[in-house]
């Protein structure tokens, strides 16, 4: 493809951005049209699901940029590329991969193969794992499956890291209303020790179930904590303990599964063609059926299904994940943006950010473009977030009157699972969630300064300037199993149109592998004399006051 630069609507909208946007003020855009929020909102139907208003209309958007932004993405054939990825062609072309996580959650029954072999039925078909982990899951709950003295196994521990991690982490803690109440998760994923150890600190090998989750089965952080825990299981258990009771492995690498000494009856599996930041949705996240029950489980299946379907389906200039991924280029490459903020008003969200921030920076983290050549322009964004209204007491003072444009995206569902003290806390956090966003347009004048009687002097520090894009999204209920599998894929395929309309590789991760090679050589110079070789000095000056310091 065509550098996104290159294409005829890049120069377009560099011009509509200086005419028109660089003048853009958003109160002023709501006093001239009164219908701005119908005409730049979009609601999110499914069955199963509560509706999700995704309210764009707080943002640098006229009908003349969303025109040009839709022309854009046509251009660089986003189209093309999102009906290659359903179709499971190798769009991950430097791992020569199909990128097919959406086969995980086809509970719609599409027809979806790889290189010709249908992908869902079959003995190791997305079907066949998805039926193991339903029936593993509910004979743990149910006490069917028990620990080698025959108690309830209660306690999990997942050991895992990156998308192995972020996600079971994520999604269980955002589904904690529906989770087991007579069960207890951990997820250890640091080599840190500290992170395993206080996890075994607060665990009876009697009743703990591990599992071991890693695409590779070759990250180091992984089977490093997965062999602490074994030998803690065997020394606690005086060699007692039946491994193949209490640990299972989620992985697509049997040949390391069954090295590590896990039976491969108790492994389930998943294939190369899922990354590892796409991954929650297969045997992956078997933490978050244990937890809240397979049933649970197929609705957050099918609530991310129902966005899959949304985005394939739907003309983009009324695609939800298409507007949000072209106001990423928007922002990103014509007001340069470099960060994005997402911040839920919703305390079972406070892992969102941490998960999306995986999914979007080790995506369109990327600097080279399909044909090899570096980008000529920003790709990527720095996410961060933290939820409301937290946040708000933390860094929104940046937000509110700093010298950064930061888009923002705030997440609100309608009702809480937890409507105590007469609704009063839901009320109050939807008072902010609406606040934010308001102050964030809206600022506040010199003239409104005075008018309250602020000192002149005090003027300048208190003058909110307003003009601040945000995304508001609002849940038409609960956040349940459903709504979030559909807010996580509107993020998936925002991410996935970003990538496409930048030509860059979004599902590769070349850039994690350089520290790890570092890493080990190193590890092996701690246990030698001196400091390290072929380290500059800083290196290996500090690898020396480690070694100091640490009497090594
Ligand atoms: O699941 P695994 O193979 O152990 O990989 C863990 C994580 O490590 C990576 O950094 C790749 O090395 C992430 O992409 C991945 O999610």
């Amino acid at each position: 493809m065509a550098p996104a630069n290159t294409l005829p609507a890049w120069s377009e909208l560099q011009a509509h951005r200086d005419d028109v946007a660089k003048n853009f003020v958003l109160k002023e855009a709501f006093a001239s049209d009164a219908d701005r929020f119908n005409k730049f909102s979009r609601t999110f139907k499914a069955d199963g699901s509560a509706d999700i208003l995704f309210d764009f209309s707080k943002n640098f958007l006229t009908n003349e940029t969303l025109d040009l932004l839709v022309k854009l993405a046509e251009q660089a054939g986003v189209e093309r590329k999102r009906d290659a990825m359903f179709r499971g062609d190798k769009i991950n072309f430097t791992e020569n991969r199909a990128v097919y996580h959406t086969a995980l959650r086809n509970v719609g029954g599409w027809e979806m193969q790889v290189e010709g072999q249908d992908v869902m039925n079959g003995p190791t078909g997305v079907n066949g794992v998805l039926a193991h982990m339903k029936e593993f899951s509910e004979k743990v709950r149910s006490g069917e499956w028990v620990g080698f003295t025959g108690k309830k196994l209660t306690n999990i521990i997942n050991v895992g890291i990156g998308g192995s991690d972020l996600g079971p982490v994520m999604v269980t803690e955002a589904l904690k209303h529906y989770g087991a109440p007579d069960m207890t998760l951990h997820f250890v994923s640091n080599i840190d020790g500290t992170h395993m150890a206080e996890a075994l600190k607060a665990s009876d090998p009697e009743t703990t179930l591990f599992l071991i989750a890693s695409k590779t089965f070759t990250t180091a952080e992984t089977i490093t904590n997965a062999n602490t825990a074994k030998s803690w299981f065997v020394e606690k258990t005086g060699g007692k303990g039946d491994v193949a009771k209490h640990f299972v492995a989620l992985s697509t690498n049997e040949a390391e599964v069954t090295k590590f000494g896990i039976d491969s009856a108790n492994m389930f599996g998943f294939e190369s063609w899922v990354g590892g930041r796409y991954s929650v949705w297969s045997a992956i996240g078997l933490s978050v059926a244990l937890y809240v029950g397979y049933d649970n489980f197929h609705k957050f299946l099918a609530g991310a299904h129902a966005m899959d379907k949304h985005f394939r389906e739907t003309p983009l200039r009324e695609n939800i994940p298409v507007i949000g991924g072209l106001l990423g280029v928007w922002y990103g490459d014509f007001f340069q943006a470099q960060t994005r903020l997402v911040a839920p008003f919703d305390q079972y969200l406070h892992r969102f950010a941490a998960y999306l921030q995986q999914l979007s920076m080790e995506s369109n983290g990327k600097a080279i473009t399909s044909d090899g050549s570096s980008a000529k322009y920003t790709t990527g964004s720095i996410l961060f977030g933290e939820p409301c209204t937290n946040a708000q007491h933390s860094f929104f003072q940046l937000v509110h009157q700093g010298t950064k444009l930061i888009p923002a995206d705030f997440i609100l569902a309608a009702k809480s699972h937890n409507p105590i003290h007469d609704n009063l806390h839901q009320k109050m956090l939807a008072s902010n969630y609406f606040a934010q966003a308001e102050a964030l347009m809206v600022g506040k004048t010199d003239d409104q300064l005075r008018a309250e009687g602020t000192p002149e002097e005090l003027i300048p520090h208190k003058r909110f300037l307003g003009n601040r894009p945000t995304t508001s999204i609002l849940v038409g209920d609960v956040i349940g199993p459903a709504e979030l599998g559909a807010l996580i894929v509107y993020y998936e395929h925002l991410t996935f149109v970003e990538g496409a309309v930048w030509d860059i590789n979004s599902f590769d991760q070349w850039g994690v592998e350089l520290g790890k090679v570092l890493a080990k050589k190193i590890l092996k110079e701690l246990d030698e004399p001196g400091n390290g070789s072929g380290h500059d000095a800083s290196t290996g000056g500090l690898i020396g006051a480690f070694k100091s310091f640490s009497k090594i």
